[in-house]
Formats: C-alpha cells, structure tokens, sequence
C-alpha cells in the first residue's frame, strides 16, 4: 500500500483576478476551496490514476473537517492524528500575470501527536511505500524527517520525500528512494547557483551518489525537469501550453512518477508521466485528469543525456 504523510497540511483558498493590487480592495473572478498540503495532493492524483493511498500525518479544527471531508468525497481512505488547533489556510492569488501565496501558520503538534503518527508507521511492512511531502510545521524539530526515512529504512519501507530547506538538507543524510526537489530548491541545497542543465546534473549526480538517493527528479516549472538514477541521466521538457494555476503541479509530478514506477519500474517512462501530471495540472484550475495526462504524454520531449 501507498501511505502519504503531509505534517503541514492545508486548506487551499485559490483566488483568480483579473491584476492583483496591494493596498486596494481585489474582487475575485472565481475562488476555490481546496483539501492541500504535499501528500495530501500526492492522494488526490494516485486517486485520479485509480491507486489507491492512505493519507497520513496531522488535521484539526474546521479545516481538519474539510480536509476529512473532501477526501472521503474523494474516496480516499485516511488516517489522521486530530490535533487541537486549526490545520491552516493558505492563499494563493492568481493573477493574469503573476502568482502570489500566502501561506497560513501551522497547528501545534505535541510530542504526544507525533508519538502517535509514529506508532501508526510501525504497522507499515517492507511492500508499503511512504510518501513525505511537504514543510514541516515550527513545532516540529527540523530533524523529523530524517528520523522517519531512518525509521522506514530499518523497516526496509521505501520512502519517496518531496520538502526544502533544512528539512530536506537534514532528510538526505537518510537516504530516501526518490525525492523531488525543484531547480531552486536543489540550488539552496548546495548553496550553490544553478544556471544551466549541465549544474543541475552535477548536483543531482552527487544526491545520487554521495547520498545514496536512487531517483533524484529535478523540476524545473514550464522548463520541464531533469532525472538523475543510478544508471541514467534524462532531459525531459515539458509540453507548451497555458498555466492556469500550478499549485499541486510539483505534487502531480510526485504522484506520476510513483504511480508509473509502480506500474513499470522504468524511470524513464515514469519521469515522462511525471512531467506529463505536473503540466497537465499547471495546465488546469484544479489538479489533472487522467486523460489529460495521457494526451500530454506524447507532448513530452525526453533525451538521455
Ligand atoms: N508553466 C508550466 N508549463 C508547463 N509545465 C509546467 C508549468 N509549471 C509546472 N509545470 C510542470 O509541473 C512540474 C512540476 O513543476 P514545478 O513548478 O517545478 O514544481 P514545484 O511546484 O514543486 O516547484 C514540472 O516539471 C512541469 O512538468
Ligand atoms: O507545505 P508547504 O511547503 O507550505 O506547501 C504547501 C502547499 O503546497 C501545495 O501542496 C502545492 O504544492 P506544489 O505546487 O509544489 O505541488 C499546496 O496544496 C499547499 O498549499
């Protein structure tokens, strides 16, 4: 089984204007309200392709209920620790030109919280994966996810991790399967400008191999992404088309590439599928369908490098 954790959480408040102006009362053409955070998306786009996942980690409040809600609109099975405090709102403002986000403040997760999603892992067998996705909320020590890698790896569980910043830099160290960072991300990683692909697959190279990170997916936005495995290096560039609103693409990418892996164990046809999701999502107002990946697949460029 698929068992997605999202630490962070969020309701998704997704609002479309025509231009944004600070200081000025903004009107919405259109708004939506939508169950996010990382894994949670990764759930919600393995359920588009028809696998199946169990949503893990930390809801509460009223937009814990909405999170629970849409997901079992969805019928997508979860396991949530219920925590006191609201799961937050995050905002994202989409204007004709540019994309601006707010995102919310996070609940407190106790020690006693924690305990408890890490019990719920214990049950986990070595033919289960574990999704990671997402920031870790300030309660949180920055370590938590390279204890969880740690902890699944003992288990033989593969883990699949998609986070930035001290918590991805601390999460490698305990060598995830596969983690997905984009060019910017993977930059700050190494503290060092990314300006072209051939810096992008140095770094990458050495998550590889000084890391022991079997699939490193670099993306790279409407630019496409960059696979770096074990045995092979792919340049993929993403379809053209008009973005409409990429929140949930880099998710989409996460959950295209496991979901095709999953079926083929062929990194390169699940880096396309990859690609494919995350354009078909950016692509779209909400996340992508099945059909629209499958059209966008052949719309994928990919060159072993
Ligand atoms: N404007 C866009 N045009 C086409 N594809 C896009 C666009 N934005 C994102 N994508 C697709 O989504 C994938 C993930 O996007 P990216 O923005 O790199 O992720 P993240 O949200 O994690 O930073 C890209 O590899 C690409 O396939
Ligand atoms: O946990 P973070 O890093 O604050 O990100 C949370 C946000 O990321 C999202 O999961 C979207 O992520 P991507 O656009 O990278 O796919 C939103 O649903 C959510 O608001």
């Amino acid at each position: 089984m698929i068992y997605t954790i999202t630490c962070n959480p969020a309701v998704d408040y997704v609002v479309q204007l025509e231009h944004f102006q600070p200081g000025q009362i903004n009107r919405s053409k259109r708004d939506l309200k939508e169950a996010g955070g990382k894994g949670i998306n990764v759930s919600r786009v393995l359920e588009i392709f028809g696998e199946k996942s169990i949503a893990l980690g930390f809801v509460g409040g009223f937009t814990g209920k909405f999170i629970e809600d849409a997901l079992n609109e969805a019928k997508i099975e979860h396991d949530f620790v219920s925590l006191k405090e609201d799961t937050r709102i995050n905002v994202k403002l989409k204007a004709a030109t540019e994309e601006t986000e707010i995102n919310g403040t996070s609940p407190t997760i106790e020690e006693k919280d924690y305990a408890q999603l890490v019990e719920k892992l214990s049950k986990l067998s070595a033919d289960d994966v574990v999704v990671l996705a997402g920031s870790l909320p300030s309660s949180l020590p920055k370590e938590t996810y390279r204890s969880l890698v740690s902890l699944l790896n003992e288990k033989g569980i593969k883990s699949i991790l998609d986070t930035s910043g001290v918590p991805l830099k601390e999460a490698i160290q305990a060598s995830p399967a596969f983690i997905k960072p984009n060019h910017i991300e993977l930059a700050e990683l190494f503290g060092e400008e990314v300006q072209n692909d051939q810096d992008i697959v140095r770094l990458a190279k050495r998550l590889n191999e000084e890391y022991n990170i079997d699939h490193v997916l670099i993306s790279m936005a409407k630019d496409g992404a960059i696979y770096v495995g074990q045995d092979q290096i792919i340049r993929l560039r993403a379809p053209k088309g008009k973005a409409v609103n990429s929140v949930g693409a880099g998710d989409s990418a996460v959950a295209g590439f496991l979901y095709k892996w999953q079926e083929t164990k062929d990194a390169k046809k699940a880096a396309q599928f990859a690609v494919a999701a995350g354009s078909a999502t950016a692509f779209s107002a909400i996340l992508c369908t099945k059909e629209e990946v499958d059209t966008l697949l052949h719309h994928v460029e990919v060159q072993t490098l």
